[in-house]
């Protein structure tokens, strides 16, 4: 988004005291100052919200008004393709230069009155409020309502001319997705990023039996997708470790590994450890790697809900030195993940194809090291949440070039329980249209690539 010629201004921290706040302005002021984060500083969407809303502004809020920040936050930042056109096409000399909070304010602004359930004169008022709060932003607050108020009156011609891929997906991402699964592919991927991903869970046992008693449906996949939107831990099953979150396309690598009980397993690049639990809870002596102390960290707290025992080990995955070697590798490897847009609308805007250079080297050399440490006859799942081939399906077919002890072990259409996610040369293909529902927020889920590969035996 830095680098993007059509982006609006840099919007800067509004930077005065907040006084004598009006109700529903401090969710406005904290949504906005997420929306600077991520596009100005690159930063995790997710991260930026819970660090901004443990500050003490946000925790004397209301759990309602909470909500309401990381709403604007999410709806500006999944549609911020489309309000950037909105917003520069009604904007006769473009964004204001150094305009302190202007650009982020008026894309939140943008975001409430296009997408969100929230009354226009409240939108319009509150985002007004919030320019004017801020010293370089509050020359510009005739211009922004005046921008904002026809946007309310144009809300239908502008929602009905919107082109997902044209206007929603970053260029880079457009092209790369039109050259690599045609137009009519693409325009299908951009459109279902745009849904609000659902909630899926893996269950530790009988899916069937689970689905009942949390209100779920059962995926053809194996996973669990829960209708409601409640609070995770006051589920059924929670404090028993009956299941944990995992999108259900990332849920199939691990199967794929078929790990059977005392096996030796590495997962290499573990955290927060869904697909380790899989692996655990299947039986197979785990030890999962992970660079990322803290996020180890987490890991080791779910496998504690989880009952499960599995050794862990930060460390660069590049220097695991494992003499025995292992039955089974799981990589599942750091990645652009392009496939998650629909939980991770902000991956579109913070990185960029320079990031998906270095994955790919990064990626190969972890491949390069799971095949030195997998003992003759051993399985290899290779998987990445992202769309882009570099990462999956040519990773793959460059390793099998260089390896040429490797071989593909097909995965089959009953396997997946998605056929047309599987490739003919027998690699798993999901895509975020995938698992349709007559709700948008129950279908898809996240793309992901995986292959499974066998070395040859002693
Ligand atoms: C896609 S995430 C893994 C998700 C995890 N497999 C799961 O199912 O919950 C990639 C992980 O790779 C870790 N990572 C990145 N580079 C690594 C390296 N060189 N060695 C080990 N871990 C690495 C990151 O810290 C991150 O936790």
């Amino acid at each position: 988004m830095q680098r993007d010629s059509k982006r609006p201004g840099r919007p800067a921290q509004a930077d005065r005291a907040p006084q004598a706040d009006v109700p529903g302005l401090p969710a406005r002021r904290l949504a906005a100052a997420a929306v600077m984060a991520v596009l100005d500083e690159r930063r995790a969407l997710d991260e930026t919200l819970d660090r901004l809303l443990d500050s003490p502004e946000a925790t004397a809020l209301e759990d309602r008004d909470r909500a309401l920040a990381r709403a604007i936050a999410m709806v500006a930042i999944r549609h911020f393709g489309s309000i950037r056109k909105t917003l520069l096409a009604r904007l006769k000399s473009g964004m204001p230069a150094s305009s302190g909070v202007l650009a982020a304010a008026l894309a939140t602004g943008a975001a409430q009155l296009l997408w969100l359930d929230v009354p226009d004169h409240a939108a319009v008022d509150l985002t007004i409020r919030l320019i004017q709060s801020d010293r370089k932003a509050e020359r510009y607050s005739g211009l922004a309502n005046a921008v904002l108020r026809r946007i309310g009156r144009e809300k239908a011609e502008i929602l009905a001319a919107l082109d997902p891929l044209a206007d929603d997906a970053p260029e880079w991402l457009a092209k790369r997705w039109t050259a690599n699964y045609g137009a009519e592919t693409a325009a299908r991927i951009a459109a279902a990023q745009l849904n609000e991903a659902s909630v899926d869970l893996t269950p530790k046992g009988d899916p069937a039996a689970q689905a009942e008693t949390l209100d779920a449906l059962v995926l053809p996949t194996g996973s669990l997708r829960l209708r409601s939107r409640a609070a995770l831990p006051s589920l059924p099953g929670y404090a028993e470790g009956d299941w944990w979150v995992q999108d259900a396309a990332a849920a199939i690598p691990a199967r794929l590994l078929a790990v059977k009980p005392g096996e030796r397993v590495a997962d290499l690049c573990a955290a927060p450890g869904g697909k380790t639990a899989q692996l655990a809870a299947a039986g197979a002596s785990v030890l999962a790697v992970d660079r990322s102390e803290a996020r180890l960290g987490r890991l080791s707290a779910n496998m504690e809900r989880l009952g499960l025992k599995v050794e862990t080990r930060a460390l660069d995955a590049l220097l695991l030195d494992e003499p025995e070697g292992f039955d089974a590798i799981l990589l599942d490897a750091p990645c652009t993940a392009t496939g998650t847009l629909r939980r991770h609308p902000d991956v579109a805007w913070t990185k960029d194809e320079p990031d998906l250079v270095k994955l790919a080297s990064l990626q190969t050399r972890l491949l390069d090291k799971a095949a030195k440490l997998l003992r003759p006859g051993g399985r290899l799942v290779y998987c990445v949440c992202s769309l882009e081939f570099e990462e999956g399906e040519r990773q793959v077919q460059m390793f099998l070039a260089r390896h040429l002890d490797f071989k593909r072990a097909p995965i089959t259409a009953d396997e997946t329980g998605i056929p047309e996610a599987v490739s003919d040369a027998g690699d798993l293909r999901t895509l975020p249209f995938m698992l349709p529902n007559d709700e948008p927020r129950l279908s898809g889920l996240d793309g992901f690539y995986a292959a499974r590969l066998m070395k040859a035996g002693a």
